[in-house]
């Protein structure tokens, strides 16, 4: 009895699949042939006339996005959906559907949406995606004229530094922590960003003279926008390598070290902002990407946590600077009031640069 009823249950929507499949392509063909009318009477007297196929035709593929999701999703697609009228609205097609839960309202909105979007501009909603999502590790497209142009500018990776932008995680970090902060640890490319670019300083005030640094490539990175992450080897903090410049905390309880001397991406190559005259501009701040992996996210600062009045965000070419904290110079330097020569927002002092400001010679002595 039950089999009978699933049986003819299945006959049913059998057809119904079809009947909407033949209305679909109707209606595809209503709309073809009204384009083509539009058209002709533009061509015989040369007048903008209201482009009515726009909207049915916007119509139709809209039925057909949200039939699509809700096929994606084995929902049951009600028969009231196959009999709209081509012309209905988005929102009166929600009324149709069965009650959905809050959640899979969102989302099926935006994915009409999104689709939608996509079908008016499909180059569009990819740039977007590209500039402001951390998938940027994912992307492998054409570069434009601009990125060439910054390339030329880039630097050269160091050989004997291993690039990449996966964290490499030390066998000894016992496996409850690595699974807390990665699960599913998403395979990304090994290509550098596209906010950023790394080269050698050559201004010889700069306290980092002749090393790296690591500078914006966009026109103008806002204010809260996320960078790259910092990447590198992970140890546990009480493992890391003290020898190392290049180490930062990590973990929610800073109980990881990140170091990226000899494994990482361009983040290695960011300079502290202690005597270069300037604010600090970027900061970290921990994230969970689209996976739920950890990540320290290297973010522009916001107004608000700007110690410069003026700030508003980093321009094309402006070097990112951080603050290591002072315990990081500390264990370099010494005394601090001392190694500090430049304050933010002051010129050079006369006679330049003072002899001794070199911290690997500091730390020597
Ligand atoms: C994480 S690395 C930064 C990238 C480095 N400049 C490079 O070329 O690889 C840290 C090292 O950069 C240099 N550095 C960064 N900020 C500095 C500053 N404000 N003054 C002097 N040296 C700095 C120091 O040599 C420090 O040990």
């Amino acid at each position: 009895m039950k089999s009978q009823f699933k049986k003819q249950q299945k006959q049913k929507e059998k057809q119904n699949r079809k009947s909407r499949k033949r209305k679909l392509s109707q209606q595809s063909d209503n709309s073809q042939s009204k384009q083509q009318n539009v058209e002709v009477s533009k061509k015989i007297d040369n007048r903008v006339v209201e482009n009515t196929t726009t909207n049915d035709a916007a119509s139709t593929s809209v039925i057909n996005h949200v039939i699509q999701w809700l096929e994606k999703r084995k929902k049951p697609i009600p028969d009231r959906i196959d009999q709209a009228p081509s012309s209905i609205e988005l929102e009166q097609i929600m009324r149709l559907l069965p009650p959905l839960k809050e959640r899979e309202r969102r989302a099926l909105l935006r994915f009409v949406e999104k689709a939608m979007k996509q079908k008016e501009d499909p180059g569009k909603e990819k740039k977007i995606e590209f500039q402001d999502s951390d998938g940027e590790y994912d992307i492998d497209s054409k570069h434009s004229h601009d990125e060439e142009k910054l390339n030329s500018k880039r630097g050269t990776w160091p050989a004997n530094v291993e690039f990449s932008n996966s964290y490499r995680w030390d066998a000894s970090v016992p496996s409850e922590i690595k699974t807390k902060y990665s699960k599913t640890v998403r395979k990304r490319a090994a290509t550098f960003s596209r906010k950023v670019y790394f080269k050698k300083i050559t201004d010889e005030n700069h306290p980092a003279f002749g090393e790296f640094g690591l500078y914006c490539s966009l026109k103008h990175a806002k204010p809260g926008q996320w960078l790259l992450d910092y990447v590198g080897h992970v140890t546990m903090g009480e493992d890391q390598n003290k020898k190392s410049d290049y180490v930062s905390d990590f973990g929610e309880n800073s109980e990881l070290a990140c170091d990226a001397d000899t494994y990482g991406n361009e983040a290695r190559f960011l300079n502290d902002f202690r005597n270069t005259g300037r604010h600090p501009n970027v900061e970290f701040n921990l994230r969970r990407d689209k996976n739920g992996e950890l990540r320290q996210g290297v973010y522009v600062k916001q107004k608000k946590d700007s110690k410069d009045a003026e700030f508003d965000g980093i321009k094309q070419h402006e070097e990112l600077l951080v603050s290591y904290g002072k315990s990081y110079w500390r264990s370099r330097v010494g005394n601090l009031t001392d190694f500090v020569w430049r304050l933010p927002g002051h010129p050079m002092p006369e006679g330049g640069k003072p002899p001794m400001n070199d911290i690997h010679e500091r730390a020597q002595s």
